[in-house]
């Protein structure tokens, strides 16, 4: 090659050189946009995929000057409107559950109801019966006279959900002395829902029965699980009680009330004691006296208001050495104040876990979004669960 060709290819691959880079600079451009247009789809329930969008992409090739050039600017565009899904579906598509997953950040504030003044047609789900600490929490959370539906697990809570029965959901999440409640945390994963808010009760139970009972006539003792663990130094002081788990504390108290024996007392709330007519025989028989239970308010979409403080997400970290120091990292190097982390062993893997992680922050916050993407790329598996208003007794 004499020197002439030589200059002649260099001076080519210069101007090949400013083409990229501006052919970077566009790519970069469309694949924020293409994000940007799947979060708005995730959010309102459009398909990602549109063929007819396509269509029409395709119909600018007719601005190609060089006819010659139509057919492989088709290919171009093809490929380029491919990679574009690609990064769409990497970033948001779940295979594992078969459906879109957005991060919360393009909603616009303004668009959004706060739940706890959610429109008069809305009908909020909650576990128990009347007189459960479930529905004490939703009429703290709410306000009282909302419509409301109860079910009897807390899996039909979030199966009302998904089939637009309720708007919204409210269970608990942990309890200050037992921790968290594992069905709980596995629905949310399994399901996808959104935290959308919390509200945290102070949970004092009570040893109710039929009126006129007294302790030595009891023989059976009934509660959730939960009020059993609570309550365990008072029951230990009983161990001739025997114990008969309820769904619900104010189903035990009203299967007391129902079957009128006085062999039978029940842990629950007072107001489940008002409910169904029984006596209280023992106040404030819970171990701790400063017994609280965080409850969360679920919703189908994610809520993203200014007031939204607290974030919480699960990952699960790869079997490497110090996988799960990079995770914690980005909330070091960010800054961030991390209030919990909890593991759950994950259902179908023995010996790997997810981590449940809440900390303070808004998504719409650089520093926190920032945060957020270094963590998602850290991890083996990610999901938002949401962001919401902390709320102050939690602290
Ligand atoms: O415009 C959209 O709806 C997009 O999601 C973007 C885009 C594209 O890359 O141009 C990608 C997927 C759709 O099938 C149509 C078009």
């Amino acid at each position: 090659m004499d020197e002439l060709e030589n200059r002649r290819l260099q001076d080519l691959r210069s101007k090949i050189d400013e083409i990229d880079t501006e052919l970077l600079r566009l790519f970069e451009a469309r694949m924020e946009t293409v994000i940007e247009v799947a979060e708005y789809k995730i959010l309102n329930s459009i398909n990602i995929l549109d063929e007819s969008r396509e269509n029409k992409v395709l119909q600018k090739i007719e601005q190609v000057k060089n006819k010659d050039l139509a057919k492989t600017a088709e290919e171009f565009l093809k490929a380029v409107m491919s990679i574009s899904k690609g990064v769409q579906a990497e970033r948001f598509f779940r295979p594992e559950t078969g459906s879109w997953q957005v991060i919360p950040e393009i909603e616009e504030e303004s668009k959004i109801e706060e739940p706890g003044k959610c429109v008069s047609g809305n009908v909020i789900g909650f576990q128990g019966i009347p007189g459960s600490y479930s529905e004490q929490a939703l009429k703290e959370y709410f306000g009282e006279g909302k419509n409301t539906k109860n079910y009897v697990n807390f899996e039909d809570v979030f199966q009302a959900l998904a089939a637009e029965e309720i708007d919204y959901g409210v269970l608990p999440l942990e309890n200050s002395f037992t921790g968290g409640i594992a069905d709980v945390y596995d629905l949310l994963c399994r399901f996808g829902f959104y935290i959308v808010g919390e509200k945290c009760i102070q949970i004092d139970h009570n040893l109710l029965a039929v009126k006129g009972t007294k302790l030595e006539d009891i023989r059976e003792v009934c509660s959730h699980t939960q009020g059993f663990q609570q309550s365990s130094n008072f029951l230990r002081k009983h161990p001739e009680w025997s114990q008969a788990t309820c769904s619900n504390t104010a189903v035990s108290a009203k299967k007391v009330a129902d079957a009128g024996s006085k062999a039978l007392a029940s842990i629950a709330s007072r107001r489940a004691a008002e409910l169904y007519g029984l006596d209280i025989l023992a106040e404030k028989i819970n171990n701790n006296p400063a017994n609280f239970t965080r409850f969360i308010i679920i919703g189908r979409k994610p809520e993203l208001r200014s007031a939204c403080n607290k974030i919480s997400l699960v990952v699960a970290i790869s079997h490497e050495p110090g996988s799960l120091y990079r995770v914690l990292s980005h909330f070091a190097r960010n800054g961030l104040n991390m209030m919990k982390i909890e593991s759950r062993p994950m259902t179908d893997k023995t010996w790997e876990y997810l981590f449940y992680i809440d900390f303070e922050g808004n998504l719409n916050n650089r520093v926190v979004k920032k945060a957020v993407e270094g963590i998602e790329k850290e991890s083996a598996y990610f999901q938002m669960l949401g962001n919401y208003p902390l709320d102050k007794q939690d602290r």
